[in-house]
Order: structure tokens, then C-alpha cells, then sequence
């Protein structure tokens, strides 16, 4: 049984789901190196935000297929090394939407009611009414650093309040903005006119640190500010001193730099106007149940060989039409890995037709599986479906795809052109019914050839004899023919000829088969 690691509180109801499939570990209190230290045991990781997947933790992680972050951001997992290292990724890109969402506009409301003050003022015993004076949201205008699925739902729902919803997000239409009922502006325009201000945004190299001090400077004075998307979006050290000047009038923060917040940071030291909450914007019921059944579910179904719908360095599939490609899928790979044998040394280009009933088809994960065949002569199980266009890439290899719908041998083939330091070389393959794979022609001689595990293919000239002189020397070697095919474009013209063969070729059989008179060439395949 594959074994899963839960190194962050995960709900029960996730490791439910995992327990159909592995053995569970549930250790939530690891340091990062005991982490490193038992990680080379496991097949799957599932986390939120606590545990950090740094470099060196991953590269610790030998065996692992799968990372699950139960939550969206994944800025705690250094997924280009897991994506090097054939690792899946999956989030749950919308199952704290709701709770993040709704952690923001209680922010917003607490920060305009200085409800945390006044609450623990109260219990410490006073009465004090004139301390707490706030201000309306009705008629504010709120700012929203992007509007993606949480800054969205904020809007939504702040439009209701009677505010005025300005948005900066530059990767968004102007369709959408105005489907919510927002406008979208320059960030220049929203950080001069917002009296709130809210951020939404992944935490990237070009959002780091974007609320620094010029841009407080052009705020207006005594805005309000709320940060429940990443720590590091925000200069912590310009906004506390925004504070104490009173430039700022409250923020609002559930997410810092450093988390868990420093013990002795000078943020906690700061007024009723700021308000701090230890990274809870998904800790509701409800979005902790959504997120762990989301990754877990996707855990689940990558250790049993499924797609993950949430893969954040793959290309996702539905289900339904993974379940339609797989056997494509299946036939890219195979002939991926024929293409590549043949081709010999390197290769500098590969060309992915599509034909017949499938040239309409998703292409990008029929690609990634030709060259997922392609390299795993050279890489072997280093490569998969997740890192094997990164692979290709860095190794050079130039890809380009070509469709053609109007070819009607089979109802769908797949043809692959390799060029590369030995030449071209050029297969074609289809499915027989609904996924019996068949080799339906190399270098354009037609053939009809299951593919086998050992294959020994011939390029020779056409004449009587030559047939008959290699099967004797493979007899000569006791190796057994399975099955034989020979294509051919005319008559005593040139041939190809595949032999199915039951066992490996003893060393330096090929190099007396290519000697024989009428061989041109000879290529023993193992797929
Ligand atoms: N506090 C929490 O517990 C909590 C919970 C869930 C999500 N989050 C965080 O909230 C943030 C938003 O999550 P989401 O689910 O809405 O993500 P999302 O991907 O749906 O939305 C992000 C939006 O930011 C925009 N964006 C990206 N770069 C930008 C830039 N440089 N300037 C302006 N806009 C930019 C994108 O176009 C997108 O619309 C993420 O950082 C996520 O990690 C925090
Ligand atoms: O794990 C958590 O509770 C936080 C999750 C949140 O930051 C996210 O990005 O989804």
C-alpha cells in the first residue's frame, strides 16, 4: 500500500478518503528537518499552509507522485523542483473561496467598528463608549487588488453594503469587471480614490512588497487597509510606521511575512486600529471540509494511476475526457518511445499529427505523453506526465503539432515525425476498436503490428530469401518469433519488416542481420 503523510491539521474526512488507498501518517508537528528526514518514505504529501515544501524538502521527497495543498496558494511548495522531479501538485483552488472571502468583510467591518477593542475593553472590565466611535462602509469606496475568485465574492457582496467597488487586476477583462458591477482602473487611480483597500492577489516576484511606502504616500489619508492574501504583498515595517503617523487609519491583517507572526514583532504592539488574526481566513468548518475532500479525493485518485483535476503544474484533464484520450494517451506514448528508439541519437524536432477523429482533440496531453515516450529510453520513470515538457525543453528538443481531420484510415491516428542527429524518422499509429493499439506505418510503409514488448525491425530490399536468412539466424540464437509483418510500398522495391519476438536479441545478432545482402538497416526495439 502507498503511504500518505498529513503533516498539517487536516479534517477527518480526508484522511477518511485517503485511507481507501494508503497508509496514513498524520504528524503534524515535525520540524523542517524531520520533515526532510522522513519524507524519502512516502508516495504523498498533503499540507496547508503550515508546512513549508522548501527545495531541499522536496528533493528529500524520492518517492513522492503527489503534493496536496489543501487550501489555493501554493507559494509554500517549491513546485518548479517538483515539477522537475515528475511530482503532481494539486490544490483546491475553491474550497476556502467562501470563508476567505467572508474572513475579509468581517475585517473590513471589525476595522470600521473597532469590534476587537471594544470587546476586549469591555471584558477588562470598563465601559468605555466614547473610545470606539467608527465610521460607515455605505458610500466607501472599497479597492480591490484582484478580482479573481475571492476578491470577486468581496465585491459581490460589498456591492450590496452600498459601496463603490473599484478593482486593479491587470489580467482580467473589462467584461468581467463590469458583470460585477466593477470598475476597473489603473492601481495609481484606486490606491488615490479607495477609502478601504483590500488585497487579493497571489503572492509573486511582482507582488512583493507592491504596498510599500511611496505607494502609501499617495493614499488617501486614514485609509483603511486589509491584507487576508499573503504575507509580503504588504511592507509590514512602512505600514506599521503608516500607522503610527496616522497616515493609515486601520489595517487589517491575516497573513505576515514570517509566519507564525514573531513573537516580538512590533505589529502586535500597535493601537485598536490594527487588527491581526492568525492566518483563519479558511478556518471555517465548511472550507476545511471542502479543501481536504478536494485534495484528498485528487491524492486518492493520482496513487491509483487518475488524473488530478486541480493539478497546478500539469495540464488538468475533466475525468470524462481523460477517460476519452486515455487510450490515445496510451498510443502517443508508445509511439513516442518507437520514434525515439528508431531515431537513434539526438533529436532536435518531433511533430505530433493528429488525424482523423481525434484532430479535433485537447492535443496538449497527448503531446506531453509522445514526449513523455519519447525520453523515457534516456530518463526512464524520472519522467512522466508532469515534467516531460520541461524535460524536452531544456534538452532542446523543438515540438510543433500539426491536425489533419480529413485522414480516414483509422477513426483516429497519431502520426510522429522525429528529425535529429541520425535523420528522420516517422510512425504512425491507431486503435483497433476502442484501445487495442496498432502500429499502422513506419517511414510511410503500411503495416498492421501490435506492438510488443521486443521488436526487431528491418528496412531491406524486397527479394526472395532475405526473410527467410534472418529467421534463421534468430533461430541459430534460439530467439523466438511471435508474429511477423512486412510492409512494403511496391513490388522487390524497399521493405520494412517487424518481427514480434519473445525474447531480447543476444549481443551482436543486429550487427549480423544488418550484414546480410538486402539489409539496409536493422533496430531492436523494447517498449
Ligand atoms: N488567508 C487565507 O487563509 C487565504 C485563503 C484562501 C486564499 N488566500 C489567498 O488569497 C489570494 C487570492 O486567492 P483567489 O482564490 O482569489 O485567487 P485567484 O487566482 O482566483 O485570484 C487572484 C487574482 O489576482 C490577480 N493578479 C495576479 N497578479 C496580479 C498583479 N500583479 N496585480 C493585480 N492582480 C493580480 C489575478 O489575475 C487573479 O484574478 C491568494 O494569494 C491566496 O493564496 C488566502
Ligand atoms: O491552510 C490554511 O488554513 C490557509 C489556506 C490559505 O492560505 C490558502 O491559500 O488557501
Amino acid at each position: 500500500m502507498p503511504k500518505v503523510l498529513v503533516s498539517d491539521p487536516i479534517d477527518q474526512v480526508g484522511i477518511d478518503i485517503l485511507s481507501q488507498v494508503a497508509t496514513v501518517d498524520v504528524k503534524t508537528t515535525l520540524s523542517p528537518e524531520e520533515l526532510i528526514q522522513v519524507l524519502p518514505e512516502y508516495d504523498a504529501i498533503m499540507i496547508r499552509s503550515g508546512t513549508k515544501l522548501t527545495k531541499e524538502a522536496v528533493e528529500a521527497g524520492k518517492n513522492l507522485k503527489i503534493i496536496g495543498r489543501a487550501g489555493v496558494g501554493v507559494d509554500n511548495v517549491d513546485v518548479p523542483t517538483a515539477t522537475r522531479m515528475g511530482i503532481v501538485v494539486v490544490n483546491s483552488p475553491e474550497g476556502n473561496t467562501i470563508a476567505a472571502a467572508e474572513h475579509t468583510l468581517a475585517m473590513m467591518m471589525s476595522l470600521s467598528r473597532f469590534i476587537p477593542a471594544a470587546n476586549a475593553s469591555l471584558k477588562g472590565g470598563k465601559w468605555d463608549r466614547k473610545s470606539f466611535t467608527g465610521v460607515e462602509v455605505y458610500k466607501k469606496t472599497l479597492g480591490i487588488l484582484g478580482l479573481g475568485k475571492i476578491g470577486s465574492h468581496v465585491a459581490t457582496v460589498a456591492k450590496s453594503l452600498g459601496m463603490r467597488i473599484l478593482a486593479y487586476d491587470p489580467f482580467l477583462t473589462a467584461e468581467r469587471a463590469e458583470k460585477l458591477g466593477v470598475h476597473l482602473v489603473e492601481l495609481e487611480i484606486l490606491l488615490r480614490e479607495a477609502d478601504y483597500i483590500t488585497l487579493h492577489l497571489p503572492k509573486t516576484k511582482e507582488t512583493a512588497h507592491l504596498i510599500n511606502a511611496d505607494r502609501i504616500a499617495i493614499m488617501k489619508d486614514g485609509v483603511r487597509i486589509i491584507n487576508c492574501a499573503r504575507g509580503g504583498i504588504i511592507d509590514e515595517i512602512a505600514i506599521a510606521e503608516a500607522i503610527k503617523s496616522g497616515k493609515i487609519g486601520g489595517i487589517a491583517l491575516d497573513v505576515f511575512e514570517n509566519e507564525p507572526l514573531e513573537a516580538d514583532s512590533g505589529l502586535r504592539e500597535l493601537g485598536a486600529n490594527v487588527i491581526l488574526t492568525p492566518h483563519l481566513g479558511a478556518s471555517t468548518e465548511e472550507a476545511q471540509t471542502n479543501v481536504a475532500v478536494d485534495v484528498a479525493e485528487q491524492i486518492r485518485d493520482v496513487l491509483l494511476g487518475l488524473p488530478a483535476r486541480s493539478a497546478v503544474n500539469i495540464p488538468g484533464l475533466r475525468p470524462d475526457v481523460w477517460q476519452k484520450l486515455k487510450p490515445y494517451l496510451q498510443l502517443a506514448e508508445m509511439l513516442g518511445n518507437l520514434v525515439g528508439q528508431l531515431a537513434g541519437g539526438r533529436v532536435d524536432t518531433l511533430n505530433v499529427k493528429l488525424q482523423g477523429e481525434i484532430a479535433n482533440s485537447e492535443s496538449q496531453p497527448i503531446v506531453v505523453a509522445a514526449l513523455k515516450g519519447l525520453l523515457s529510453p534516456a530518463l526512464r520513470e524520472r519522467v512522466n506526465f508532469v515534467n516531460a515538457s520541461i524535460e524536452a525543453k531544456e534538452r532542446g528538443i523543438h515540438v510543433t503539432e500539426t491536425r489533419d481531420p480529413s485522414v480516414e484510415d483509422y477513426s483516429g491516428s497519431i502520426h510522429l515525425t522525429a528529425h535529429g542527429s541520425q535523420g528522420q524518422q516517422e510512425v504512425t499509429g491507431a486503435l483497433l476498436g476502442k484501445s487495442e493499439i496498432r502500429i499502422t506505418s513506419i517511414n510511410e510503409f503500411p503495416i498492421n503490428v501490435a506492438p510488443t514488448h521486443y521488436m526487431l525491425l528491418t528496412l531491406h530490399r524486397d527479394m526472395p530469401g532475405i526473410i527467410g536468412r534472418i529467421g534463421s539466424l534468430l533461430g541459430n540464437f534460439n530467439v523466438n518469433i511471435a508474429s511477423m509483418q512486412v510492409g512494403r510500398r511496391m513490388v522487390r522495391g524497399e521493405a520494412v519488416m517487424v518481427l514480434n519476438i519473445d525474447d531480447p536479441l543476444p549481443s551482436g545478432l543486429l550487427d549480423e542481420i544488418v550484414h546480410i545482402q538486402g539489409v539496409t538497416d536493422a533496430f531492436v526495439v523494447k517498449l
